[in-house]
């Protein structure tokens, strides 16, 4: 308490840099929109100025123009552009009917992006009752979604396959006078491999490469004006060929001169003034393979270098002090698999402490007092549904989860994001961390990686991304093991601390009394190590299977001994690389001798 008051000045100006940052210095309705939206945006949202994503998205897309916005997580993108397609659509002159059909339509990658969406459409729209929002997402009943898209649903939120399904198989789903396609994290979607369902729904609604198709069309029925949006806060080369195909002469928010011009400088390309060769610049820029990602500039993050084997007990640590310092607390951990999740859940939620009391009268008691919860792809749908309303609700709460969590997702109030398992590509350690710090707030983020991995910084930095390293000794330290502070004794590594030692030992011997705990650790295990074979191009010179001791990687899982039927072909793998390495280098000096 005493620090926070000795702090409190500098605190109240960063708050207030921050905002000015995060927020414009402009009114919703000095942007051009309805009275009635901008009450909406207050009363309902509690929006009271733009943010300044908003204010330079907003004036554009109600002018007509293609868009494609680059904007750091959490600044606003959503209502940058729910609001001006509302604006637009209560603004016709003849009210549209539900007769009429879809008029907007916006992508996500995942069914909690489209459910977040939907709540805010919904919010937004409430006193403008003739224009229906609804959503369509894998998972929901089909023939209840086709009932709704016969009646008729004016904004429409889906996923691309459940999209695609509807466009097919439902004739009664009307897109005549479809105007806005929204693609939003339009770099996941791609990269969720829905390229082609998106080639498929743009030919099926008239919208691709080929701008005749629509104006022939046009001359037939009465000429709809189209315009497509694309955001996120990363974009990469994928992104280029679905701007190509999907947005004419659009403008680019985000993406500022000077980092066009630095891209130029890099790759020498002469820039003009003329739009076209603005876009077709910044085009060039996304697909460089070193573009800096924007992240929030007051997001505190750090990494920690933990021996492989001292993994759990160290993430076990980490989070029994943040929830120790802090009751009423909300942190995401990010694992690399289903399975990981899944055996992290259960173990968290049962496992207790101190596992050896020294007293008989010393109770035991969960080590983690938090509320638990776990979200990933292989969870049934209502389930997935519950976390996701139950952890943005809660005030206090852990969520364990795999990268479904990772994108637009808008959780309020998460304080500590920690990677457990590597997010691989940049774009997505990006997307990660944007769970936290959002509009400006405060956040933290910590990185876990193994002496093994660290270069993964080094393609960090290449995104402009840099770290600082998280006091662990200090943390271990701290704890205290049977009532008194015990003496740091010396000790010759991380992995030999008395506090993890003794977390360690705990650990596995609750896991070899519980079957089905033992159970779920080996599938993790299993699972861990393919996923970790998994890594693409460079990052396989990084992460390298060969490298892993995998009796390590299983006391990480608190097993006591390597799984050894279940990982067969695994070992197989590693003993055929290892072999080939081995021949490549015998070859190699063979060549050498012979020169
Ligand atoms: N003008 C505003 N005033 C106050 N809060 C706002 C405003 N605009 C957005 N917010 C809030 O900011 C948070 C982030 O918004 P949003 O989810 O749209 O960000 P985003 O840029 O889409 O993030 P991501 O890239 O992670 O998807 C939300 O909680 C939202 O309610």
């Amino acid at each position: 308490m005493e620090q926070k008051n000795k702090s409190g000045g500098g605190k109240l100006k960063e708050e207030s840099k921050n905002s000015s940052e995060v927020f414009a210095s402009c009114s919703f309705s000095s942007l051009g929109l309805h009275s009635t939206l901008c009450d909406q945006l207050k009363e309902r949202l509690g929006f009271e100025v733009p943010t300044q994503v908003q204010a330079q998205a907003i004036p554009v897309v109600l002018s007509g123009r293609h868009v494609l916005v680059n904007a750091a997580t959490g600044t606003g993108k959503t209502v940058a552009y729910l609001a001006p397609i509302i604006h637009l659509l209560q603004n016709y002159d003849k009210r549209i009917q539900r007769s009429d059909g879809t008029f907007a339509l916006v992508l996500v990658p995942t069914r909690e992006l489209c459910m977040q969406v939907y709540e805010i459409l919904q919010k937004l729209l409430h006193r403008f009752h003739w224009i229906v929002p609804g959503y369509i997402m894998g998972g929901e009943n089909r023939s209840k979604e086709k009932a709704r898209l016969r009646k008729g649903v004016s904004i429409l939120v889906a996923t691309p396959g459940r999209l695609l399904d509807h466009l097919k198989n439902t004739s009664s789903f009307v897109h005549t006078n479809l105007r806005w396609i929204v693609f939003d994290e339009a770099d996941r979607i791609l990269e969720l491999g829905y390229g082609k369902d998106i080639e498929e729904i743009l030919n099926c609604l008239g919208t691709s490469e080929d701008k005749s198709v629509t104006r022939a069309n046009s001359a037939a029925t009465p000429e709809v004006q189209k315009q497509n949006l694309l955001l996120s806060a990363t974009l990469n080369e994928k992104v280029n060929h679905l701007a190509k195909i999907s947005l004419e002469n659009p403008v680019m928010i985000g993406l500022d001169d000077k980092k066009i011009l630095q891209n130029v400088n890099r790759n020498r390309i002469s820039l003009e003034p003329d739009v076209a060769d603005r876009v077709e610049e910044s085009r060039k820029m996304l697909s460089s393979s070193a573009e800096e990602y924007k992240l929030p500039a007051q997001l505190v993050q750090r990494y920690i270098k933990v021996p492989c084997g001292s993994r759990l007990v160290v993430l076990l640590s980490i989070l029994k002090h943040l929830f120790e310092r802090e009751a009423s607390q909300k942190v995401v951990v990010f694992f690399s698999t289903c399975d990981a999740v899944d055996f992290h859940y259960f173990l968290l939620s049962e496992f207790q402490w101190p596992a050896m009391s020294q007293s008989e009268t010393e109770l035991r008691q969960i080590f983690l007092g938090c509320k638990t919860l776990r979200l990933h792809g292989n969870m049934n749908h209502e389930d997935r549904k519950t976390t996701f309303q139950t952890f943005k609700t809660e005030k206090s709460a852990l969520l364990l989860s795999t990268d479904v969590s990772a994108r637009g997702l808008d959780f309020p109030k998460v304080r500590c994001i920690i990677q457990y398992d590597s997010p691989g590509e940049a774009t997505e350690y990006v997307h990660r961390v944007g769970r936290t710090a959002r509009l400006g707030e405060k956040g933290d983020s910590i990185l876990f990686l193994q002496p093994i991995e660290v270069d993964y910084m080094m393609d960090l930095e290449k995104h402009g991304v840099t770290l600082a390293e998280y006091p662990l000794l200090k943390l271990l330290n701290s704890f205290s093991l049977y009532g008194p502070k015990h003496q740091v004794k010396k000790f010759v590594s991380i992995e030999m601390h008395p506090w993890l030692l003794t977390l360690q030992r705990a650990l596995e011997s609750f896991i070899s009394a519980e079957p089905k705990l033992k159970k779920l650790a080996k599938d993790a295990f299993c699972s861990w190590v393919r996923a970790y074979t998994a890594h693409r191009g460079e990052l396989k010179q990084i992460f390298m299977v060969k490298k892993l001791h995998l009796g390590h990687v299983a006391k990480s899982f608190a097993l006591k001994e390597q799984p050894s039927l279940v990982n067969k072909s695994i070992q197989k793998q590693i003993k055929k690389r290892k072999r080939d390495d081995r021949q490549k280098v015998k070859s190699k000096k063979r060549v050498i001798t012979k020169s």
